[in-house]
């Protein structure tokens, strides 16, 4: 008969692991999985949760359904800032709201939305000019923001209000709260709940134009959201409609931008492995052919082969967690219902055994003579899997190959931080601090 999984070392008599696992998560499960093996379990305060960190058993935790594993219960903190939408809303609406999404996030819709970023990221390039200094994390939200309000509300949109849907809008972000009520009058929350209703009205105009077919060419995700249609068949109600928006906007520009920090972190920490990729870039999108085609972005293997290494040693994505429903069975060991499930990228990531020498940076693990099989990316959870598995990883990684590419073609650059930790921050994982990066365009890449 199996049993609960073991409790990891280290519970206090009240708090449990919460201490620990909110200072850092990452270093508690790591812990654990020293101590106990792949499948454990931490307290959290009266809450028990089991720990998945093995490669296949964290495959299989995510395939299981959402009867037995369900996101909603834990993703309740979304309500306050986009309503009843995505992970935040019933199975059955959160079924029909995915399949309206996704085929604008498969095969060819995905590069046909990849031109236009690829103007926006050439455009903030150009705009370094020859030589200076970047923030990397700053820089990177404030392009990968633009780049969303862009891709979900439109140019012309944008255009006319950029500047204040930027602001309302990282008022709704920074309201991220787990604990406290919806109304309770912390100044943080007033703000977002105020920034909130300001954005439902300033979307609204749009997604009613979008529905009387004005210009949908020209209105992002927004058009194919105001075209969709819910599970009985009528058009999303209208706050539906915009929380859906909204939610993309969320999802897809401070996880990309901390993916590339880390990106251009550990790029720039490992030369020898750079080289080669700079000089695929080179070769591949030569100078003058701008905007680049976004085909030829597909063809960057070395650079694929970074992003995924990247994603494997400083995964944005450090914890995912579900809510047991019904008693299920994992790694010889039986999770009750009512306890949560954790799953934990950074430390999965190092499995020894299906990523040797796992603190390396050794981007060649995923090349196919060495990896034939495909099971080194197969392992990677920064994009999550199985049913809630993200719809944006395509769009997400054309887009940063974008930025590195077209950075590694012009510029040298080198971290005036060579060595950047993790910041200690609830939200995607990044480098801590502005993490300033000091760039050179050598006098034959100038005009790159
Ligand atoms: C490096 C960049 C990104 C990372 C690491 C990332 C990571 C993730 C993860 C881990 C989840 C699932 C969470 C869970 O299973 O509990 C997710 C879901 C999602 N992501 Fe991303 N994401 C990225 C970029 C994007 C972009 C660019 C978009 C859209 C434009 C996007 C849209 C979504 C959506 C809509 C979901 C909800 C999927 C569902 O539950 O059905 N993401 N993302």
């Amino acid at each position: 008969m199996p049993t609960p999984p073991p409790l990891a070392p280290g519970a206090l008599p009240l708090a449990g692991h919460a201490p620990s696992f909110f200072k850092d998560p990452v270093a508690l499960i790591d812990a654990g999985r020293r101590a106990h093996g792949p499948v454990f379990s931490v307290r959290l305060g009266p809450d028990r949760a089991a720990v998945v960190t093995g490669p296949h058993e964290s495959r299989q935790v995510l395939a299981l359904p959402e009867s037995t594993l369900a996101v909603r219960p834990v993703y309740q903190w979304l309500r306050p800032m986009f309503g009843d939408v995505m992970q935040a809303a019933a199975h059955r609406d959160y079924l029909a709201q995915r399949a309206a999404l996704l085929p604008a996030f498969r095969g060819r819709h995905v590069e046909d939305r990849t031109a236009p970023v690829a103007r926006d990221i050439h455009a903030w390039v150009a705009s370094l000019g020859t030589s200076g200094r970047f923030d990397a994390n700053p820089a990177m939200q404030r392009l990968t923001l633009d780049i969303a309000v862009r891709l979900v509300l439109g140019e012309d949109f944008r255009a006319r209000h950029g500047a204040e849907f930027r602001r309302l809008f990282l008022d709704v972000a920074a309201g991220m709260e787990f604990l406290l009520p919806e109304n309770f009058p912390l100044p943080r929350l007033v703000r977002r709940n105020r920034a909130r209703r300001r954005l439902f009205t300033m979307l609204l105009p749009e997604l009613r134009a979008a529905r009387a077919g004005q210009d949908p060419a020209r209105r992002g995700y927004l058009a194919t959201i105001a075209a969709a249609h819910d599970g009985d068949g009528a058009p999303f109600d209208e706050d539906t409609a915009v929380g859906l928006a909204l939610i993309l906007c969320y999802a897809s520009y401070e996880t990309t931008a901390a993916q590339l920090a880390w990106a251009l972190v550990l790029l720039l920490q490992h030369p020898r492995q750079l080289a080669p990729v700079a000089e695929e870039v080179r070769a591949v999108l030569p100078a003058g052919e701008d905007p680049v085609p976004v085909g030829a972005l597909r063809k960057l293997e070395l650079l694929g082969r970074c992003l995924w290494e990247v994603q494997r040693l400083r995964p944005v994505t450090t914890v995912l967690t579900r809510s047991v429903e019904e008693t299920y069975e994992v790694g010889g060991h039986s999770v009750p219902s009512g306890w949560k499930t954790l799953l934990c990228p950074p430390v999965t990531h190092r499995d020894p055994e299906l990523y040797p020498d796992p603190g390396t940076f050794d981007p060649d693990r995923f090349s196919s003579a060495r990896d034939p099989e495909g099971r080194a990316v197969a392992g990677l959870l920064n994009f999550s899997g199985g049913g809630h598995a993200c719809l944006g990883r395509h769009l997400a990684d054309l887009e940063m190959r974008l930025v590195l590419a077209l950075l590694l073609r012009r510029y040298e650059m080198r971290l005036v931080d060579p060595h950047p930790a993790p910041e200690r921050r609830v939200g995607p994982s990044r480098p801590a601090g502005a993490c300033p990066i000091a760039y050179r365009a050598p006098a034959g890449a100038r005009h790159r």
